[in-house]
């Protein structure tokens, strides 16, 4: 089996990489504020200890009975610079990781929405709206807070703790060691909660998107759950999920709660240590009150960092499941078409021995081989389900086949630049989005540089300039997102002039005509003869009577090319393509009666 080639193999190392370092490659631009938010955050923590020094030199004073205003004015005023001088290059450090940050965000997501054009259409359409929207949106935006803060303060809840520690070693190592050893037995109660915080936050993340998922599925399954009167026990699963994700939540943070109480009751507990034991030293002369007291003041300078650059072990690991997802996405596999153009001669198509499925253990189609010539119609028909629409999209480059090829004019259509191919291509399928805007500019979609007057002759073409005019705005009428302001009928209508504005050598009409009744369908049928006069035409449709003219009609079954020929031909030598026939006639007869 042919390989397509990736452009990240999934599973690459970057899986294993740490988030932060992840980020940190996503960020080449901004690795001078980054650094430099780093250093401010670390003069920041050097000056920030000025104001400690300056209270105990105070204290010390004011105990020996200092009176002498002139021996604190100094030590206040450099209390004071030094507290101004840490606030000032904390913002610094702050401001800068900010812009940094933003900037990360913005080449994420311009990352992201540049890959998704290169993705076939079908890992697209496969991932659901929801799912793209909560990372793009919803998890590239919550790392905003956290990133932009993680820098500077998780240098700085680091530096400054170890800072002090090493001044009180200098000042006395027996205070030191007193003053950290409520450390490693508090940060022990809390590692046995942070330890496990990642896969607790997958559970979260897990349990939030299958309520969020539920939730879309019932707003947007309304009219059926109306419908089928299953309103309560759709509102039933909902309220079970809603459920399921508060007990998650409950459980992980009763779970927690111990762990983290202790630890947040013995990290900061270090003056049980320093008092009655510096007290004995001090009473025996071993101490001298100045470093007693520079030792109290200092030792409450390292509990409230530390446990602040503990709680971001949470934030990494929420970073951690997005920077996965990011992922998942960015090294999702590429069509790879390249982008000089080719010389395409001639526009007939051919399939040669092409085996394809959407997924890597179901083939949906098996060693199809077909030619269709250019400048003629040619009918793809067949049971539902046996591949019809597969090879119209594999045609239109919406995927690339493993195993066989599809050529166009003469050349693989895996060497045809996307766009390229795009351009040679129109698709008017029963699903034809149309975006929230007006239809003057859905139908534009179809050549971004139309004038208002193509526009307009385009619609007459396909016979829907009358409806629109009858619209409240005419052409400036808003359809909704997805069209939803106008019927079937007329969302095809459009679909059809914006097909007709673009003006493809190719036309790929995949039940074009499914949504219109019967008044409208001579007017759809003299619209679609205009917009295929003179081209490559593959219509896919159910309506035998629609096709029965063309110049080849072939039968697919099971994902296989059953018969080929014209119509006439077919009824003799093809008795699926005569039962199917037959089948149509008498719906058509059951109509009329
Ligand atoms: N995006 C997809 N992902 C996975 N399977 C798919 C996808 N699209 C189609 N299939 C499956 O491929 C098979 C062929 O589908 P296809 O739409 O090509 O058939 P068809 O002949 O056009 O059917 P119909 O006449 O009902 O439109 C079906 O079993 C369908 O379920």
């Amino acid at each position: 089996m042919q390989k397509q080639r990736t452009e990240r193999p999934a599973g690459s190392s970057y899986a294993s990489q740490n988030p932060l370092l992840r980020i940190w490659g996503w960020g080449k631009d901004e690795h001078g504020r980054l650094i430099g938010a780093v250093i401010s955050a670390l003069i920041a923590v050097v000056l920030g200890m000025l104001p400690y020094f300056a209270a105990a030199q105070v204290i010390i004073g004011m105990l020996a009975g200092e009176k002498d205003l002139s021996f604190y004015l100094p030590w206040l005023g450099l209390g004071l610079a030094g507290y101004a001088a840490r606030t000032l290059l904390y913002n610094m450090a702050l401001s800068m990781s900010h812009k940094a940050t933003f900037s990360i965000l913005k080449s994420i997501r311009k990352n992201i929405l540049e890959k998704l054009p290169k993705l076939p259409l079908g890992t697209v359409m496969d991932m659901s709206s929801g799912k793209m929207k909560q990372i793009i949106v919803d998890q590239v935006d919550g790392m905003e807070t956290t990133l932009a803060h993680l820098f500077p303060e998780l240098t700085a809840n680091i530096a400054g703790p170890l800072f002090i520690v090493v001044c009180l070693f200098v000042l006395d190592w027996r205070m030191a060691l007193l003053s950290i050893v409520t450390l490693p037995v508090g940060m022990a109660f809390m590692m046995s909660v942070m330890g496990s915080y990642a896969k607790n936050y997958e559970g979260a993340v897990k349990t939030t998107q299958e309520m969020n998922g539920t939730i879309v599925e019932y707003i947007g399954g309304i009219e059926v759950i109306k419908a089928f009167n299953q309103g309560k026990s759709s509102y039933e699963k909902f309220a079970d999920r809603v459920k399921a994700n508060a007990s998650y939540y409950y459980n992980w943070m009763k779970k927690s709660q111990f762990g983290v109480s202790m630890g947040y009751s013995i990290v900061p507990a270090s003056l049980v240590t320093i008092l009655p034991v510096g007290w004995l030293w001090y009473r025996n002369g071993s101490l001298p009150v100045e470093t007693f007291i520079m030792v109290i003041i200092l030792s409450l300078g390292i509990a409230g960092p530390l446990i602040a650059a503990m709680n971001f072990v949470d934030t990494l690991a929420t970073i951690g499941t997005t920077v996965a997802s990011v992922d998942e996405l960015l090294s999702a596999e590429e069509q790879h078409h390249g982008d000089k153009e080719v010389r395409i001669k001639g526009k007939d198509i051919e399939l040669s021995h092409v085996s394809f499925g959407y997924h890597e253990d179901k083939n949906i189609l098996r060693d199809v081989s077909l030619s269709i010539p250019a400048g003629r119609m040619t009918a793809l028909v067949g049971p539902s389900g046996s591949g019809k629409s597969t090879i119209a999209k594999l045609i239109a480059g919406f995927w690339d086949v493993k195993d066989g090829a599809v050529s166009m004019g003469g050349v693989d259509e895996k060497k045809i630049p996307l766009e390229q191919l795009y351009d040679q291509v129109a698709f008017v399928s029963q699903d034809n989005y149309l975006f929230d805007e007006s239809v003057r500019e859905n139908i534009r979609m179809g050549k971004l540089a139309a004038t208002d007057k193509e526009v307009e002759a385009a619609a007459k073409a396909a016979g829907c300039d009358a409806f629109i005019r009858s619209l409240e705005k005419g052409y400036e009428t808003n359809v909704g997102g997805g069209g939803a302001h106008l019927s079937g009928g007329e969302r095809q209508r459009i679909a059809i002039a914006r097909a007709m504005l673009k003006d493809a050598p190719i036309v790929i009409l995949d039940e074009a005509t499914a949504y219109i009744d019967s008044e409208n369908e001579a007017v759809i049928q003299k619209a679609i003869a205009k917009l295929v006069r003179g081209k490559t035409v593959i219509v896919i449709a159910h309506r035998l009577s629609t096709i029965k003219d063309a110049d080849k009609i072939v039968v697919v079954k099971d994902g296989k090319i059953e018969a080929a020929g014209k119509h006439e031909e077919l009824r003799k030598t093809c008795p699926l393509y005569e039962s199917m026939w037959q089948a149509h006639i008498g719906a058509k007869d059951g109509d009329v009666a």
